[in-house]
């Protein structure tokens, strides 16, 4: 379980990021964070592996007290928690299985990295995330040869390989093109279902949030101005969260944008 109690944020810079944020996540959760540019929205899933520090309150991650991790904990910890990031972060100039041992074997010698001499159940655990998100023929491929969506699907396997409890994803369609969005986003949805993952998930596209997410938080400038089911979003609770009907974003406004 996730729990922010009284969450704070306020960047060196005197920004704040996240206003008295309460929220509770249960473990197998698939929670869309939706908000305007700026709202927060990064800064609440960052804070969450401590790629950001809390000023005020508490947070919470399976009954770890995320403030209180240091050094070598915070390495662990977040090998527990998967990141997926727009730009997917993948050494492009490597073959998809090398991108997805590298990070699920951390405490192999680096010149066994290089050389590529992973252990066979470590290779057989790549393989099979492999195969989870639709890409296992892709394996030995350079990553640089594979298409936005495939690259993205790498991030997901590589992430999947280290087993997380919780998936946290960062804008993770905003560079796809609307058809592969949904690809990928069957994906997370699949990998919520069948290995009942948290999924937690920065969308700037509305429709993508309501189809597959179960839950919705909206930020504003910081706070959480609504918590609830997909289904009872409406265009009230858009405009609360977006300020007025002209700035909610609509798929063929960002599918146009894309192209
Ligand atoms: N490292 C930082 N230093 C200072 N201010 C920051 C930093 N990161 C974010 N901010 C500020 O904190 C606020 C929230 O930013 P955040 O990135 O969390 O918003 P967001 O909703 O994810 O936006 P976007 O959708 O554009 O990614 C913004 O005002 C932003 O300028």
């Amino acid at each position: 379980m996730i729990e922010f109690i009284n969450v704070n944020k306020t960047y060196p810079n005197g920004v704040t990021a996240l206003k008295d944020v309460n929220l509770k996540i249960e473990q197998g959760e698939f929670v869309a964070i939706i908000g305007l540019s700026g709202a927060g929205k990064s800064t609440l899933i960052r804070c969450i592996n401590r790629m950001h520090d809390i000023n005020e309150g508490t947070l919470n991650v399976n009954g770890v007290d995320v403030s209180n991790l240091k050094g070598k904990q915070i390495r662990t910890f977040r090998r527990k928690i998967g990141m997926i990031f727009q730009s997917f972060n993948l050494v492009t100039r490597t073959s998809v299985i090398n991108n997805v041992l590298v990070s699920s074997v951390p405490e192999l010698p680096w010149w066994r990295k290089i050389l590529g001499l992973f252990p066979k159940d470590k290779k057989i655990v790549a393989l099979e995330a492999l195969d989870k998100v639709g890409i296992l023929d892709k394996a030995y491929n350079r990553v640089d040869q594979l298409s936005g969506g495939q690259q993205q699907r790498v991030a997901l396997a590589r992430t999947l390989a280290q087993n997380p409890s919780v998936i946290l994803a960062d804008e993770p369609v905003a560079s796809l093109d609307p058809v592969t969005a949904k690809v990928v986003m069957d994906d997370f949805k699949r990998i919520n279902q069948e290995m009942e993952m948290s999924i937690l998930i920065n969308i700037h596209h509305v429709e993508l949030a309501l189809e597959y997410a179960d839950r919705v938080i909206g930020i504003r400038k910081g706070e959480i101005v609504y918590d609830g089911k997909s289904e009872d979003v409406n265009q009230e609770v858009l405009n609360n969260i977006y300020g007025s009907i002209t700035e909610v974003p609509h798929m063929n406004d960002s599918e146009e944008a894309e192209v």
